[in-house]
């Protein structure tokens, strides 16, 4: 426990909560944060970073305007990368750029988000992923040293869904050895980078490669935009912010054009494909799709972004649905503490589990992520389709759950949820926008679509299929799959339910084409049904991963920890098995007596969870200064927080507003 949670009193409910607790919150912990040495790493790092007290605002980020607010962010921002370019780096190496330990981290800085975000987040990764050696060693120890500061700009006005359908484009002029960037249109403008707008003196430009007349598609460049003394943009580039957003406001999202702009061709980044002096194109990578290899590694930690935030919301909320009293449902008994509904309870504890299960999957997930990337550095990619179906879904529903969770966890606060200080709108207003970046929801459900597709029909000709996919052989009969409500019951039905759409939808593109359409048309005939299959497959690969890791994680754990945890992912599977009980009745031979029986157990375990829900929230292990809630504060102390917070707005700063007398005062006079 941190000396500021020892200090403090707390709200005698809270107290009560934690007495009632029966499990060990510490090895809960450390099952969440990955194992001890994690949690022992993220807490050094977090000592090493808010001890400097430079997270501090006298005024609320909230009631800044827009510019000292990016000033503001700004100003942290430079301390907080002289914090992790000192003494963060040097603990978790490289290793810090996929685990959320950064972030987490910079939430103590930032309610909004770093400018400096993208620059750890893409453009350290891009450099990596897409640089030869040689270029590596010119620019990254530049970027980690901060001596320039990055930006990735991919998506353009008109374009971000269809990468190639970008419209910049990169023209080689073997004269004199450079690459002209040019952008044609107004649609060609790069638009929504984080930290272009006003931060950024250099950034990753996707564009379409044109050399010896001839195009090869997009690729990427670094491009110096501003001057490195006077922060001036150079003459050909103009750059700015795209203007104000519902969340993201102090990320400096900007837009970038090109006029006849030149850079040198050794900035084109070479791993995958070269330029050659006389403007020959050498493509090196075996698979085409390796330029794409930054927005798959995103996607992977998005998971983790997705699991951390929802596990921030879910610790304001059940801590403040201790405190809270509502209603009287009883005459003459004492208004209960909100928790004790099971309406709230059916609210909130689906979140800690699902904050579970996504931290396990994006563990899991970055697991899968590094062997690939091993697999390919000796020089095999035959595991890179699979990858790329499974980043995308997870990232999909990931972030899809979690932001419906977190607004979930406003409802849950009532009224007060509502104020900014409650931390929620600003936790909901990110991670809502992970759901559009890094690849829209729809769109890469139907990439994992594809690649279900095509693994039915590799199942349907007899060959052998990759192991995320492997259940389609199994569960791919035409009968119903019998139903049982053991966890490997349940799992084993979300599979069937999973093949039987997959298959169906693969039976409805035939039916289609056999009408004359073509592949394409239909395709986006069936793509409704083809979201449906993908988000069924990337169900039943949650469940499964989430069942069989908790199962291995709390194998040596104490009998408490192994308890709460089963019941934490049963709920969660019984909650999937109820909320997608059509399915299940379509494809399984599940009754109505069956889904009365899991209704009842679902109930059993709010009630079974319910002594235990503060424990595990605290278990989260969020400092204060990091959930930055009044709501969710570790002492509880709810009521002071919001009149505390509330006599900071600048509306209070007097009696009586300016404006009463420059407008209100002549209304009411008729002088106006
Ligand atoms: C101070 C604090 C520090 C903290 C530090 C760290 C923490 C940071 C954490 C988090 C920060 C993150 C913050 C991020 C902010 C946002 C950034 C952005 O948004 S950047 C823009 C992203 N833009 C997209 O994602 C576009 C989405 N579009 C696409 O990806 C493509 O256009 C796509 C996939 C939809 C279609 O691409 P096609 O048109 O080239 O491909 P087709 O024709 O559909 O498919 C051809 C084949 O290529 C495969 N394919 C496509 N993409 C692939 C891939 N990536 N890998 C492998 N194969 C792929 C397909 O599966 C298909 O395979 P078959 O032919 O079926 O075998
Ligand atoms: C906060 C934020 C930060 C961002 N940061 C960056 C950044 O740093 N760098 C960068 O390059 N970009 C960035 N982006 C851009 C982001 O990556 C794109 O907005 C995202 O990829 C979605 O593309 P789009 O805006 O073109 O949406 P669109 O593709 O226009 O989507 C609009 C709708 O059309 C649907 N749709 C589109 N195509 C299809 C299809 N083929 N089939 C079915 N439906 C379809 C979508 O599902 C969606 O409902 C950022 C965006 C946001 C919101």
């Amino acid at each position: 426990m941190s000396t500021d949670k020892m200090s403090v009193k707390v709200n005698v409910d809270l107290q009560k909560e934690r007495q009632k607790c029966n499990f060990n919150i510490q090895e809960v912990t450390f099952i969440f944060d990955g194992g001890k040495e994690q949690t022992l790493q993220r807490k050094k790092i977090e000592d090493i970073a808010l001890n400097s007290g430079a997270s501090i605002d006298s005024i609320p980020e909230e009631c800044l305007g827009l510019k000292e607010r990016y000033d503001n962010a700004v100003r942290k921002s430079c301390i907080y990368s002289r914090i992790v370019k000192n003494e963060i780096l040097e603990i978790t190496g490289l290793e810090a750029l996929g685990n959320p330990v950064l972030r987490r981290t910079a939430d103590a800085f930032f309610k909004e988000i770093s400018p400096f975000m993208l620059h750890l987040g893409m453009f350290v990764p891009t450099i990596i992923g897409q640089c030869t050696e040689e270029q590596q060693a010119k620019w990254l120890p530049r970027a980690l040293e901060m001596q320039i500061i990055g930006a990735y700009a991919q998506t353009e006005l008109g374009h971000g869904t269809f990468i190639r359908g970008l419209e910049t484009t990169a023209t080689y002029d073997p004269e004199t050895e450079e690459f002209v960037l040019h952008s044609p249109t107004l649609t060609s403008y790069k638009w929504w980078a984080g930290g272009l707008g006003n931060t950024a003196n250099h950034c990753i430009v996707v564009a379409q490669l044109y050399t010896k007349g001839q195009c090869h598609g997009t690729h990427p460049f670094i491009v110096p935009i501003r001057d490195m003394e006077t922060h001036e943009p150079f003459p050909g580039v103009k750059v700015g912010d795209v203007g104000v957003r519902m969340g993201f406001n102090t990320a400096d999202n900007g837009f970038l054009s090109f006029n006849h702009y030149r850079i040198p061709r050794e900035n084109m980044m070479m791993k995958n494909a070269k330029v050659l002096k006389d403007g020959t194109y050498v493509k090196v990578a075996r698979h085409e799709k390796l330029t794409y290899g930054t927005m798959v590694f995103v996607r992977v930690t998005l998971v983790k972004e997705a699991a951390i935030n929802l596990a921030k919301a879910a610790t304001i909320a059940v801590r403040y649905s201790a405190v809270r009293r509502q209603s009287q449902p009883k005459p003459d008994a004492p208004e209960p503490q909100i928790i004790d509904y099971p309406t709230q309870q059916h609210k909130l504890f689906i979140c800690i589990a699902t904050a579970h299960a996504l931290q396990i999957t994006g563990d899991w997930l970055w697991r899968t992520f590094k062997d690939v990337l091993a697999d390919m550095r000796g020089g095999n990619t035959d595991s890179l389709p699979e990858l790329h179906a499974l980043s995308s879904c997870l990232k999909a529903i990931s972030t899809s759950d979690s932001a419906a969770y977190i607004e979930q966890c406003r409802f849950a606060c009532g009224g007060h949820g509502y104020m900014l200080s409650s931390n929620l709108p600003l936790i909901y207003s990110f991670v809502t926008a992970t759901r559009t970046y890094e690849g829209d929801y729809t769109v890469l459900l139907l990439q994992t679509a594809r690649f279900l597709v095509k693994a039915w029909e590799q199942v349907e000709a007899g060959k052998s299929v990759t192991p995320t996919v492997s259940y389609l052989t199994l569960a791919a009969t035409k009968e119903k799959v019998l139903w049982n409500d053991f966890a490997e019951g349940i799992i084993r039905s979300f599979q069937a339910v999973a093949a039987r759409k997959i298959s169906a939808c693969a039976e409805t593109i035939k039916r289609h084409m056999k009408t004359g359409i073509c592949y394409e048309d239909a395709w986006q005939l069936t793509t409704v049904r083809l979201v449906s299959a993908a988000e069924s497959h990337c169900r039943s690969v949650i469940c499964q991963t989430y069942w069989n890791e908790i199962t291995r994680l709390t194998a040596s754990c104490s009998t408490n920890v192994k308890i709460v945890m089963e019941q934490l992912a049963t709920l969660y599977l019984i909650y999937w098995a109820l909320e997608r009980s059509g399915d299940l009745l379509r494809y399984s031979t599940i009754s109505e007596k069956d889904l009365n029986r899991l209704q009842e157990r679902y109930e059993e375990l709010l009630a079974l969870i319910r002594p235990n829900a503060v424990g595990l929230v605290d278990a989260f292990d969020f400092r204060d200064e990091i959930l930055r809630s009044t709501l969710g504060a570790y002492d509880g102390r709810v009521y002071e927080r919001l009149m505390e917070e509330a006599l900071k707005s600048p509306l209070n700063d007097g009696p009586v507003q300016a404006s009463f007398h420059k407008y209100i005062k002549p209304l009411t006079k008729g002088k106006l």
